[in-house]
């Protein structure tokens, strides 16, 4: 097992002092699932409320800003943070500003009228380029143009804090800053399962951003005793093991990566689940026609090399529950299919309703995870913990030093 580096605690808002009349920025992830312009889970503006309370009730001027989906540094109206400003206000019971525009003279207007515990949300930080420039002199000018007539900088989006982004790392050293409650709160949990985790740990696997999650196996095969392998992500260890997949998500590129994990889990003694059952669908489409078919024989379906991978099969979700229900820690990530379609949720439905039944400590992490199981009708009481950053705790857990925390330290 690699040496795990202890990781330094992060500052927390003790550290900025008096904070009253003070303007404060604060990075919020308020990166919400929309569906026609409706909120559908409102699981992250709730998260954000305590720190927004305290810092209210310490008597600070409070800017929030946040991103919303992935708009590539461009305004687009469909990404806007506009309704979320509105359902922050209404949770918060008190007005929350809006401008629609995160740095400019409107924004700086704003931004200098508010008075002590006002809140004011800048529009999605995303629309500027510079918020995810790959160039470092970038990231810094727009975070310069953020911390502008602020006094503090508040870290508060914990699904973001493995991103190395202007306002999540770049902004914290522009400005005295420290963690918000919500990221303390978050790291208080996920220590529990980085340092002793109870076995048999299991850590489930599935959802769409196969590329930025593939990477986090090799380390949590140094810690886990199994990985059950659902969503977009198994395709590719499909792939990995000569099977055809149709037009189901699929990383090729990674595909001798997966070759190597499944190797080393042979050698480490790891169990890795993969599916032996999916359904395949016609086209990525709610009423799409679906069939079960084996998952080594994926174009056997009468879709042939057309069919699209949408959920894991019956059987895989009786194996996968069956492993969960033999844990003592299982952490889930990704859901097992495209659940925001009821006829692709029943992966989903089985992996939330093992995680409910166990006797284990469960973690569910990541927004769509988080919005699967409400949606599907769990109380956040169900589990655990409900972690809002899925990316954030996967990449914490094996063990990485996050940069957005290490700014923090
Ligand atoms: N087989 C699949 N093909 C395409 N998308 C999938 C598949 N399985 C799950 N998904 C999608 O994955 C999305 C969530 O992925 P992701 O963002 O990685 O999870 P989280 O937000 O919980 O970290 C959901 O919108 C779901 O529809
Ligand atoms: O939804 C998020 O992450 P998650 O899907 O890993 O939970 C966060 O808002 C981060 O978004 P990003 O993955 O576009 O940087």
């Amino acid at each position: 097992m690699s040496p795990r580096r202890r990781r330094p605690p992060v500052r927390t808002l003790e550290s900025l002092g008096d904070l009253r009349s003070k303007s404060v920025v604060v990075r919020c992830d308020l990166n919400v699932p929309l569906r026609d312009g409706e909120i559908t889970d409102e699981g992250r503006i709730r998260a954000s409320l305590t720190t927004i309370r305290e810092l209210r009730e310490a008597g600070a001027r409070i800017v929030l800003v946040s991103h919303l989906g992935r708009p590539g540094g461009a305004p687009d109206p469909d990404a806007s943070l506009r309704p979320v400003a509105a359902r922050l206000e209404e949770l918060l019971g008190a007005p929350v500003g809006f401008v629609g525009e995160t740095v400019g003279d409107e924004a700086e207007r704003a931004r200098a009228a508010l008075r002590d515990g006002e809140v004011l949300l800048l529009e999605n930080l995303r629309f500027n380029p510079g918020e995810t420039s790959k160039d470092e002199a970038e990231r810094r000018a727009f975070a310069a143009e953020l911390a502008r007539g602020a006094d503090a900088f508040v870290s508060d989006g914990f699904g973001v804090v493995h991103r190395r982004q202007a306002s999540v790392t770049e902004l914290a050293e522009a400005l005295p800053s420290a963690a918000g409650r919500l990221v303390a709160a978050e790291l208080e949990v996920l220590r529990r399962l980085t340092e002793h985790p109870e076995r048999p740990y299991t850590v489930v696997l599935g959802g769409s951003k196969v590329s930025d999650k593939l990477g986090v196996i090799a380390h949590l095969l140094e810690r886990v005793d199994t990985l059950l392998i659902g969503g977009g992500m198994l395709f590719t260890f499909l792939a990995a093991n000569g099977h055809r997949v149709g037009r189901s998500l699929l990383e090729a590129d990674q595909i001798e990566t997966v070759r190597g994990y499944l190797a080393e889990a042979q050698r480490r003694g790891v169990r890795i689940v993969l599916p032996g059952d999916v359904v395949a669908a016609a086209s990525f489409a709610e009423d799409a026609e679906h069939q079960v078919v084996p998952a080594d024989d994926f174009e056997s379906s009468r879709f042939g090399a057309e069919g699209i991978g949408l959920d894991i099969g019956p059987d895989t979700a009786r194996s996968f529950a069956e492993a969960i229900g033999e844990s003592a820690t299982v952490f889930w990530n990704g859901p097992m299919g495209v659940f925001e379609f009821p006829a692709f949720a029943a992966g989903t439905r089985a992996v939330a309703e093992a995680l409910a039944g166990t006797g284990g400590f469960t973690v569910i992490g990541g927004g769509d995870s988080a919005a699967a199981v409400r949606s599907l009708g769990f109380d956040d009481e169900s589990f655990g913990h409900i972690s809002t950053g899925g990316g954030a705790s996967l990449e914490y857990l094996e063990g990485k030093t996050l940069p957005g925390l290490e700014v923090l330290a």
